[in-house]
């Protein structure tokens, strides 16, 4: 899995990959530049658009250069906005870059930007190099560059953003930031998102090996890493092997939770999918979901299941005694979602009963509600992570770039995923999905990797024709695609 490094970590990954590869800094930079470029001309924009490069002093600055020159070739009306002030100042790469710009590239000094009404602006002025708070002369740039109309795109990241950190003072606000060979841990925060825009990551050759004396405990979780994790069936199974999950949930006005959850876990590829409910709500799932069973009452013997997911709409009144009970008489890993987090949120003396790895799914609403407020995301995965190696347990904070929280204390971002999801539901697809993966017997840890990517990765299929229509039945009905696209039995 893709290891996230700090910024500063930066620096010794690029003298790894020089000392193993061979490669020059220049040749590096030209990797990085090319790869951006490639990116740049599958949008396909039209080619009489204006492009005005802002460039710093350093090797941002020099990506800057590189592309300049690279979108020149390609008949583009390329223009340079001075943010180095002089020449002494570049970096050896960047002055490489610098010197080699066709004579066609015109470079305007501060005092001369006039931006033209649209067209589109890459920013090349500060990348992961910044170092302590802004000085107010990049203030004063990065305001004049935010008044820009056209199209941002940020190279790395945007210019002021720190790399690992939340936002402080101002930073570029870019439509696309197009990051290089894993996003910087700052571009997963959500308090950053109105600088980053929509995130691009893209590989520029670094060698496996130049990680390798670099610690991190945060990763990206990306498609390469799914197929592996997967269990293959023999020709011989049988549904029993699928497995046989319970999902205890729904109450009345919120049956449509576990409708959701219960069709996800069949879609998923559950064997045998039971329902728990209220009595009076039974008919509605064996009418809604004819494929599963269903349950009400007490439970009566919860270890003939292979795995559990409680709490989808499942309402908090009158539910401890079962809860607890439950806990009590079933020990595998359990996946617990929405209102079981808020039983447990307001009885902590619950946790002790869950068995080890078991999984938790809070939104940040309802992390809030279990182990308090943060003052940032950053504080938040401190709290989570902490929680997760004390208790012995796997917490997925769900947003954009889902965080899986590992009890050994790895934290892994997920890359998949749309802003289309984002509408009721599409939580307790989730739920389904992951429990139905425990089911079939994944470790809870691969059960919730493959939980995560699948679910966000339905959501991107569904949204391409579906966009802000998406519902959550479009993410389950686009399961079945996933294993196509990842090339799954
Ligand atoms: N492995 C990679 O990911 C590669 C990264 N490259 C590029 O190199 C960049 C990093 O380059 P550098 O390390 O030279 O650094 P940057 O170019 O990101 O930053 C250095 C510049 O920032 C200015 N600066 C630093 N702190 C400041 C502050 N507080 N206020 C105002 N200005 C400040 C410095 O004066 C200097 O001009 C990456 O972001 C990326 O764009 C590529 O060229 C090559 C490969
Ligand atoms: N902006 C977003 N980008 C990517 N995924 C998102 C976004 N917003 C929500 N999601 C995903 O959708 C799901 C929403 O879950 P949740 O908040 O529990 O919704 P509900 O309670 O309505 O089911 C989570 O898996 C989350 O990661
Ligand atoms: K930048």
């Amino acid at each position: 899995m893709q290891k996230i490094l700090s910024g500063i970590q930066i620096k010794e990954l690029d003298s790894n990959q020089l000392s193993r590869s061979g490669q020059t800094s220049h040749e590096l930079m030209e990797a990085a530049s090319t790869e951006f470029v490639n990116w740049f001309l599958n949008q396909e924009l039209p080619i009489d658009q204006p492009i005005q490069i802002a460039v710093g002093a350093g090797n941002n600055g020099g990506d800057g250069f590189a592309v300049a020159r690279m979108l020149a070739d390609q008949s583009y009306s390329v223009s340079i906005l001075n943010c180095f002030k002089s020449i002494e100042r570049l970096s050896k790469d960047a002055l490489v870059n610098f010197s080699s710009l066709p004579e066609i590239i015109q470079i305007h000094d501060f005092e001369d930007w006039v931006f033209p009404n649209g067209g589109i602006l890459i920013d090349a002025f500060l990348g992961v190099g910044l170092k302590g708070e802004l000085r107010t002369d990049a203030i004063e740039i990065i305001r004049k560059l935010n008044t820009f109309k056209g199209t941002v795109i940020s190279i790395d990241v945007p210019s002021g953003l720190p790399s690992d950190e939340v936002v402080n003072g101002t930073a570029i606000k870019a439509d696309f930031t197009v990051s290089f060979e894993f996003p910087k841990l700052s571009l997963m925060y959500p308090e950053n998102a109105e600088f980053v825009g929509e995130l691009v990551v893209l590989k520029i050759g670094i060698l496996e090996e130049a990680y390798n004396n670099l610690m991190s405990t945060f990763y990206y979780l990306e498609a390469v890493d799914i197929r592996p994790l997967h269990k293959i069936f023999s020709r011989f199974s049988y549904k029993g092997d699928m497995g046989k999950v319970l999902l205890v949930g729904g109450s009345p006005g919120k049956m449509g939770a576990l409708i959701l959850c219960a069709k996800s876990a069949l879609r998923t590829g559950s064997g045998l999918v039971t329902c728990h409910m209220e009595d009076s709500e039974r008919a509605i799932i064996q009418t809604a979901v004819p494929e599963a069973m269903s349950s009400w009452g007490l439970i009566p013997n919860p270890e003939i299941y292979d795995a559990v997911g409680i709490g989808p709409g499942w309402g908090i009144g009158n539910r401890d005694r079962l809860f607890k009970q439950f806990l009590q008489d079933f020990k595998k890993p359990i996946v617990i979602d929405a209102d079981a987090l808020n039983l447990l949120a307001r009885n902590l003396d619950l946790l002790h009963l869950l068995p080890k790895n078991s999984v938790l799914t809070p939104h940040i609403g309802e992390f809030t509600r279990l182990l308090g407020p943060a003052a940032d995301h950053s504080k938040r995965m401190e709290m989570a992570k902490k929680f997760c190696m004390d208790n012995k347990l796997i917490l997925v904070l769900k947003g954009a770039n889902t965080v899986i929280n590992l009890p050994d204390g790895r934290q892994i971002f997920n890359s998949s995923g749309t802003k289309y999801m984002a509408t009721g539901g599409s939580g307790d697809v989730l739920t389904g999905m992951i429990t139905s993966y425990l089911g079939m017997g994944y470790s809870p840890e691969n059960a919730v990797l493959c939980g995560v990517f699948h679910h966000g990765l339905a959501g991107e299929i569904a949204s391409k024709s579906k966009r802000r229509s998406l519902i959550a039945s479009d993410i389950i009905d686009a399961i079945p695609e996933t294993y196509i696209q990842l090339n799954i039995s």
